[in-house]
């Protein structure tokens, strides 16, 4: 779908899917419009192009019954001090019409893992672990089919961090709900998705199953400097007859994965013979930082940042006499 907000186009080209019982990560810098895909996603913003579907449905027109079968965590979580953790789960479901009784709230806060919090202990005095867990209970109320959460680490320490992240693994398992994971976080994503989409100024660059994604793993990814532009038509994930699979192609570098079976060799040769005017090939390093760096940062410029862990990139030689 495209979107504008404030005047200019935010939303230019965004593809996202959820499935049930999967957890799906929506990464990007600042500002690529995650935020802006949700709200479209939950009918709060009206598409200028295309169109979001949840459940088969448009949110726009189908609004009510859609946001009954989604459950959201958004990163302030809003709670009430005030009130102990089962009173304030049943007062929830009373403003969202349902009835849930004091059972109903102990069931749900033993499954997020507070059911060992003194009972009466008023939601202000928890720790921040605690709140998330309870943020989560509460998107629990209604039963959805598909959780959406907005950096839900932030500010836990690492056992807090690895808890909640188990606990959604554990959520898209056991009840077959969908997670939606916005993060920053790349160790959260590694260790908790099934799949990814990365969003770099308003545009899907890439999306799909995080193992193949990391298809450098084994030796499969490669970055490739060219002499001028990506050929036309060699779109982010669409490598059409081409034997490979173009994951980023922006100004004069592209991110590109080999076909199954094909030879690198093979493959260079293919892409000169359709015009490709390669320059350099280098192997490209595997793990989910070096791949987020590489969608992320077209030019493949880090200025000063540090270097990534797993980005180390080794040169290839091009087959004869293309480097030209
Ligand atoms: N209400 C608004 N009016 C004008 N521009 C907006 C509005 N909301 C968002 N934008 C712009 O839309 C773009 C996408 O913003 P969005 O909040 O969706 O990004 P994000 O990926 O969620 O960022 P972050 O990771 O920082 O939360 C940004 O350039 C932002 O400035």
């Amino acid at each position: 779908m495209r979107a504008r907000r404030g005047g200019r186009t935010v939303l230019h080209d965004v593809r996202l899917a959820v499935a049930r019982g999967e957890v799906c990560g929506l990464l990007g810098p600042n500002g690529a419009g995650k935020t802006t895909t949700i709200a479209a996603a939950l009918g709060l913003l009206a598409p200028d192009a295309g169109r979001a579907r949840l459940f088969g449905e448009d949110p726009l027109l189908a609004a009510d019954a859609i946001r009954a079968r989604i459950g959201l965590v958004p990163e302030r979580d809003g709670l009430a001090g005030w009130m102990a953790a089962a009173d304030y789960l049943q007062y929830w479901a009373v403003l969202q019409g349902r009835s849930l009784g004091a059972e109903g709230a102990f069931a749900l806060l033993a499954e997020v893992g507070l059911d060992t919090a003194p009972p009466g202990m008023p939601v202000a005095r928890f720790s921040q672990g605690m709140r998330r867990r309870l943020a989560v209970a509460r998107a629990l109320v209604a039963g959805p089919e598909l959780l959406i959460l907005d950096e839900p680490t932030n500010g836990l320490d690492p056992r807090g961090r690895r808890q909640l992240l188990g606990l959604l693994h554990h959520l898209a398992r056991s009840r077959g709900v969908g997670v939606l994971l916005c993060t920053h976080l790349l160790e959260d994503v590694a260790r908790i998705c099934d799949r990814i989409a990365v969003l770099v100024e308003g545009r899907t660059v890439a999306e799909g199953a995080l193992a193949d994604l990391l298809g450098a793993a084994d030796g499969r990814r490669y970055r490739l400097r060219l002499g001028g532009p990506v050929p036309e038509g060699a779109a982010a994930g669409d490598g059409g007859a081409l034997p490979v699979r173009v994951l980023h192609g922006a100004g004069e570098e592209a991110l590109v994965e080999l076909g199954a079976g094909i030879a690198p060799e093979t493959a260079w040769r293919a892409l000169l013979f359709a015009g490709w005017p390669i320059r350099e090939v280098r192997a490209a390093g595997g793990g989910l930082e070096a791949l987020y760096l590489s969608l992320t940062e077209p030019g493949g410029r880090r200025g000063h940042d540090a270097p990534a862990d797993s980005d180390a990139t080794t040169n290839v030689a091009v087959p004869g006499g293309a480097a030209s």
